[in-house]
């Protein structure tokens, strides 16, 4: 089976949706909304990559028609596949999809329960095919959910810079994705991995770079540094840790360098190995670039204060603007252990409770900002509001007695700014002329396409009001 073959990328229970819809239905107009859940706004991300990936293009042949229709026949033991709608496709549209995607511009924060695309169908005879797509659409869920679970992250972050920290520059590279390994495929991690470098610049998912160059024109979309692993150290031995440590600073002596210090002693490698007999190497890095010590065992919170402690106590203190202590520029610390959006912010509060400087720690994250989300993080769902059966309009909704929480929009809708927010409006009482909502995809085109420039533009927090 041929996992390029779009036709095949839905939910089985839509390969028999052409024969339940009423007679001359001519237009089926759906949206995608977050109802809302852990974030009261979303970021919005990642739509672009699933149209360029699978939709954009003469994506219908003959070959994938026939390879549907023989799957298709295997899996339901009867002739149900729509194969004279898919060769009408092919024939009329010349594979094109005859669709019309309508989005908000990516990387634009919106408070829940407002539209973020709109799908139709473009040729009457097509009205069964808008929600063909549900099931692909809306796995646009994973980095959106990544990017606002990122994004919230950057906010606390920011708040304590503002607090402890001579300015916010370091900002961009306080939350670096250690998250590769926790994600369930490479294709997860690319995702996921771009949507934490709509708010963030430091990365160790490479694949993330590669969906970045790949699906919205970013030559580098993130930067990371040399660093140890537990192997490359403790292949020296336990005697021969400090020999690790000095091959690391010779290996590295300018820019950046991080080791991973608590493979036996973490107290006695920051007293003993950095703070005394490596010290005078650690010295010389002056402004070359730090030398980056990171504990990767323990309770954050403990850990992080008392390694700040000890290498204060060795290396000397220095107070900054905020009245926050500083160490020496060749030194900072680097926490990738145990961080969440649930932790993060405990931390830097012991941190600054401890009157240290939030501009002294990086954090790492994996499972929790890559892997530790689901669609029912926001709510992700897609649903009808509109249709046109027999020439008569009707506004489409779904209300459960049974989830009130569940009830859809209705009809056509439109997404207007208004003060500094945004607003949907239903049943076409929207202004199109306002309507922020832009055509990104008609008819297999990509009509409208982002630079991730413009997405991290769209998506910047506003560091005066946070
Ligand atoms: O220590 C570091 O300093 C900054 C560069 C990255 C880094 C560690 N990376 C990493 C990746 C995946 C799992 C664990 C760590």
């Amino acid at each position: 089976m041929d996992l390029d073959n779009v036709l095949l990328v839905t939910d089985s229970y839509k390969v028999t949706h052409h024969l339940q819809y009423p007679p001359n239905t001519s237009t089926v107009c759906s949206y995608f909304e977050s109802r809302g859940g852990k974030f009261p706004e979303t970021v919005f991300f990642g739509l672009q990559y699933i149209l360029k990936r699978w939709l954009v293009g003469p994506v219908v042949t003959k070959e994938k028609i026939q390879e549907a229709k023989e799957i298709f026949k295997l899996h339901f033991g009867q002739d149900l596949f729509n194969e004279k709608g898919w060769n009408y496709i092919l024939e009329h549209h010349g594979g094109y999809l005859p669709l019309r995607i309508k989005a908000v511009p990516e990387g634009t924060v919106v408070p829940t329960r407002n539209v973020l695309f709109t799908v139709e169908n473009t040729d009457p005879k097509c009205y069964w095919l808008t929600n063909y797509f549900e099931t692909l659409l809306v796995q646009s869920w994973y980095p959106m959910t990544v990017a606002t679970n990122s994004r919230y992250q950057k906010l606390i972050i920011a708040k304590y810079l503002n607090e402890t920290a001579d300015s916010l520059a370091g900002l961009p590279f306080k939350l670096h994705d250690f998250g590769f390994r926790g994600c369930t495929s490479v294709e997860q991690a690319g995702i996921g991995g771009a949507a934490h470098l709509v708010n963030f610049m430091g990365t160790d998912t490479i694949a993330a770079l590669c969906v970045a160059r790949k699906y919205y024109g970013c030559e580098i979309a993130g930067f990371s540094i040399p660093a140890a692993e537990h192997s490359t150290i403790t292949t020296w031995g336990e005697d021969g840790e400090k020999d690790g440590f000095k091959n690391m600073l010779n290996k590295f002596p300018s820019g950046g360098v991080s080791c991973v210090s608590d493979s036996y002693n973490i107290w006695n490698a920051c007293e003993k190995l950095w703070g005394q007999e490596l010290k005078d190497e650690v010295m010389s890095r002056a402004d070359n670039g730090a030398l980056v010590i990171r504990p990767d065992s323990g309770n954050p919170k403990e850990v992080v204060v008392k390694v700040l402690d000890i290498l204060g106590d060795k290396f000397g203190t220095t107070f900054n603007s905020k009245g926050y202590k500083m160490l020496p520029p060749y030194l900072r610390i680097m926490q990738g252990d145990g961080i969440s959006l649930e932790t993060l912010e405990a931390i830097l509060e012991i941190l600054k409770q401890n009157k240290w400087s939030t501009d002294l720690v990086t954090f790492g994250s994996g499972g929790a900002l890559l892997q530790k989300l689901d669609r029912d993080t926001q709510k992700c769902a897609f649903k009808c509001s509109y249709a046109v059966v027999n020439g008569k309009e009707v506004n489409v909704f779904k209300d459960p007695i049974t989830d009130r929480g569940k009830r859809s929009k209705k009809g056509q809708l439109t997404l207007e700014r208004q003060n500094n927010g945004f607003i949907t409006k239903e049943e076409g009482t929207g202004d199109p002329a306002k309507d922020v909502l832009q055509v990104v995809f008609e008819n297999g085109k990509l009509v409208k396409e982002f630079s991730f420039s413009e997405v991290r533009k769209n998506a910047e927090i506003d560091l005066l009001k946070n």
